[in-house]
């Protein structure tokens, strides 16, 4: 399948990464882009670990960038990188260029955009949702820089039995709703505190953010830990001890970097709050006040001030 090229939806910081990391694998790409052309080259800071030691290579990337009106080929595999509230409309304008039998691969933060991806395929066409803890930064249209080594995986959103087989090798996992609902438990905790209150993701471990962390935590597990909630059957093992560990390891690993949705917000860029917290607070059986404070301190501007301090009186 290596002959027929993938076509990369987003020039975004995740859309330019994976064009690169598939051309680097053998693939021809084409890369479609909407506000920013980045151009014919697209220049790769990349981070890799070298006998233990993470070093800084950087490389060109020559990939043909289009608009999705300038699309002729048709094409079999396809890898969206946009965010949540775009992956729908993404796969729509560029439907018609298709096959009925694609690989649809998507990589967005957050749960539910993935669903409504999935309704608007075709029968046979199969969605590989994908999770990543790659960071990238996006520092020119043409010109990224790998900030912190991290893993992707990639499963199908509806299994099948037999299982299909991903285009590429040694990413998929049998079970992508656990591997997302860990992914949204860890946005769900660092990227509204961070957005909120304008500070790094290393920040939320200082003392003056701990009980505040403490009590999203625990409130997640609970609603994890609910028979009733709709991914019970995959998140009862996210404990607060769990989601503690695994909070405090990223939050450690990213800590001089700025959550995507402080970024947003900074930028004022439209965030994926509705993907996140938005998400468990429409799934949750039980109410969830910490979750809706932060869902509302990320979404209503003037509200900010009074949830800080809200959110810094919960002991
Ligand atoms: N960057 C990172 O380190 C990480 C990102 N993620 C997740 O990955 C996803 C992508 O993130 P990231 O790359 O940083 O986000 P960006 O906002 O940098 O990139 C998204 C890109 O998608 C483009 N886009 C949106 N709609 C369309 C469309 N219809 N046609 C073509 N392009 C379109 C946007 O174009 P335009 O420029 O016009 O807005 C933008 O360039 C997000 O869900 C994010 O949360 C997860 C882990 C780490
Ligand atoms: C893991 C984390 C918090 C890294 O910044 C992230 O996924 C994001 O910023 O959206």
């Amino acid at each position: 399948m290596k002959n027929t090229p993938w076509l990369v939806i987003g020039a975004g910081a995740i859309g330019l990464f994976w064009a690169c990391k598939l051309e680097e694998l053998g693939y021809k790409v084409h890369l479609v882009y909407r506000s920013e052309n980045p151009g014919k080259k697209i220049t790769l800071e990349s981070l890799t670990n070298e006998n233990g030691d993470q070093q800084i290579t950087v490389s060109k990337h020559k990939i043909k960038s289009v608009a999705a009106s300038e699309l002729t080929d048709t094409y079999d595999k396809v890898l969206l990188c946009t965010k949540s509230f775009d992956l729908k409309n993404a796969f729509l304008q560029v439907a018609q260029h298709i096959t009925d039998d694609a690989n649809i691969a998507c990589l967005c933060n957050g749960i539910g955009a993935q669903e409504e991806l999935q309704n608007a395929l075709s029968e046979n066409q199969t969605l590989w949702a994908g999770t990543t803890s790659e960071g990238v930064l996006k520092i020119e249209p043409n010109h990224i820089k790998h900030t912190g080594l991290g893993d992707t995986y990639f499963g199908e959103w509806q299994p099948s039995i037999p299982a299909k087989a991903f285009p590429i090798d040694g990413l998929t996992v049998t079970n992508i709703h656990q591997r997302m609902i860990e992914k949204l438990a860890v946005n769900a905790v660092i990227n509204p505190i961070t957005a909120i209150f304008s500070i790094h993701n290393g920040d939320i471990l200082n003392d003056e953010f701990k009980p505040l962390v403490n009590a999203t935590l625990s409130e997640l597990a609970s609603v994890f830990s609910h028979p009733k909630f709709s991914y019970a059957d995959q998140s009862q093992h996210l404990t607060p001890e769990n989601l503690k560990n695994r909070v405090n390891t990223i939050a450690q690993l990213t800590r001089l970097n700025r959550s995507s949705m402080h970024e947003d917000i900074r930028l004022q860029r439209q965030t994926e709050n509705s993907f996140i917290s938005g998400f468990l607070l429409n799934n949750s059986p039980i109410d969830l006040p910490i979750q809706q404070l932060l869902y509302n301190g990320v979404a209503f501007p003037e509200q900010r001030e009074e949830t800080q301090k809200k959110l810094l009186s919960i002991t």
